[in-house]
């Protein structure tokens, strides 16, 4: 990089901008700033699907509580069972799911036994009815089985005391399962979290005004909310509000009392209605960075009394961006979860890509299985930071490195799949 090439006041349009923070750097300030949110509520087990755990769930009992056949067939002692040729053993008793038979199982014997029926004492084995010819009161059985085949042991699946669900675990609807198979009714969540949001411009229209010149329908409160509402959070959308400082500063005022946090879009730039800036810095304590990153590169993030503050910049792709990238971060440790880095997979460019150096881009892709059975991945359409609709047709972003420069096709590259990041 030579010293030439850094504009006195460097615009987003340009390569290299020295007082622009790197993602990490960026993400990692704004994390230092977040602590869980301390309340709890105790909920039912189908209320608390998708709560974030307030503490680890231990086992109160062993799962399976008792030993129990996994096939339906005949319980034996696997002395029983012959190296070469077969057996007959007699039948003594019947096992079922939740009728057990109360007996002790002698040398020469066999229970006929069902899937998850107690296994009997002095069986140690089930062998599968196909694998068995019955005659009347007796059964018999060739060789090739293995001692101990068939059994779900007691404690196999889950040991009494053992940690189940780690606190700071967002339930998932299997969790629900596992909970129920404990006999759980309840568990103890972290409150919901309450984020306030809105637009900022003159220009926004909402859906059912007319659409003058120069304006636009606002989106972006429908991306927050679509984006906001998967997290689980209380939202409170306090609408459109206009470019004026009182205007602004009265709903700022009123989402930081109702919210544990605030997220704006628009008006963070350096334009001459621009007044989230100034309105801000008269409220609370505000940082206002420049990020290297495409889309998304001014951010302001800070604190308005206690609650936290994002003002995002107001082009469309911009707003889904680092909405993920910083956002929802700070939102899953203010939830209680415990940091997880968004997850990453390497895949061949199937055409070049245009990159430049400086930045870390995020570009819209789809990303499929070739007939090589590798990953490939294409751009979705043109890239622009207003253009939404390449947004919706791509199924991850492609994550250029900020050292990086143009892709070729062929290369590898990352990419960050939609599906487990939302
Ligand atoms: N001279 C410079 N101008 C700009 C720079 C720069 O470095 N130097 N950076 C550009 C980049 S990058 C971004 S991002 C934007 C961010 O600016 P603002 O946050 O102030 O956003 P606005 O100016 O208010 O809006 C930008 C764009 O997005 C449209 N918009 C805004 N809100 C909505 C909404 N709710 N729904 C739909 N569309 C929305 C707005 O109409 C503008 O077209 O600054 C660049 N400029
Ligand atoms: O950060 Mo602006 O990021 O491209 O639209």
């Amino acid at each position: 990089m030579s010293e030439a090439r850094i504009p006195a006041q460097p615009s987003c349009a340009d390569d290299f901008d020295p007082q622009s923070l790197p993602v990490a750097e960026a993400l990692a300030r704004i994390q230092q700033q977040v602590q869980p949110v301390s309340g709890c509520e105790q909920l039912n087990l189908r209320a608390a699907l998708g709560r974030v755990l307030a503490a680890d769930v231990l086992a109160p009992v062993d799962v399976p509580a008792y030993d129990n056949s996994a096939m339906d067939g005949y319980a034996v002692r696997s002395a029983d069972l012959p190296a070469v040729g077969s057996v007959r053993l007699r039948l003594v008793g019947s096992a079922f799911a939740g009728q057990p038979w109360g007996g002790c199982l002698g040398a020469g014997e066999a229970v006929r036994i069902m899937t998850g029926a107690l296994l009997p004492d002095g069986a140690d084995s089930v062998v599968m009815q196909e694998h068995a010819a019955r005659d009347g009161d007796s059964v018999s059985i060739g060789s090739g089985h293995r001692a101990g085949q068939n059994v779900r042991r007691v404690g196999e699946d889950l040991r009494c005391g053992s940690v189940v669900l780690a606190g700071g675990r967002r339930i998932a609807p299997f969790d629900v399962g596992v909970l129920a198979s404990l006999g759980r009714g309840e568990v103890r969540v972290r409150r919901r979290v309450r984020v306030a949001f809105f637009s900022t411009g003159d220009e926004l229209r909402s859906i059912g005004e007319p659409l003058e010149a120069g304006c636009v329908y606002d989106s972006n409160r429908y991306s927050l909310y679509g984006m906001l509402s998967r997290l689980g959070v209380d939202v409170l959308d306090f609408g459109v509000v206009r470019d004026c400082r009182e205007a602004l500063r009265e709903t700022l005022r009123e989402a930081a009392a109702s919210a544990d946090v605030v997220i704006t879009s628009g008006g963070v730039s350096v334009g001459e209605a621009d007044f989230v800036r100034d309105t801000l810095l008269a409220l609370g304590r505000i940082h206002f960075w420049k990020i290297a990153m495409k889309p998304g590169r001014p951010l302001a993030f800070g604190h308005i009394d206690d609650a936290l503050f994002f003002g995002l910049p107001g082009n469309p792709v911009a707003v889904v961006v680092t909405f993920f990238q910083f956002v929802q971060p700070a939102l899953h440790r203010l939830m209680g979860m415990p940091e997880q880095a968004p997850l990453l997979l390497r895949a061949r460019a199937l055409a070049p890509m245009k990159k430049r150096p400086g930045r870390t881009e995020y570009q819209r892709g789809i990303l499929q299985r070739e007939a090589d059975g590798q990953l490939g991945v294409r751009l979705s359409g043109a890239q622009g930071s207003g253009v939404l609709s390449s947004m919706s047709r791509a199924n991850c972003f492609v994550v250029l490195a900020q050292a990086s420069a143009e892709v070729a096709a062929g290369d590898w590259v990352d990419v960050q799949p939609f599906e487990g990041l939302y």
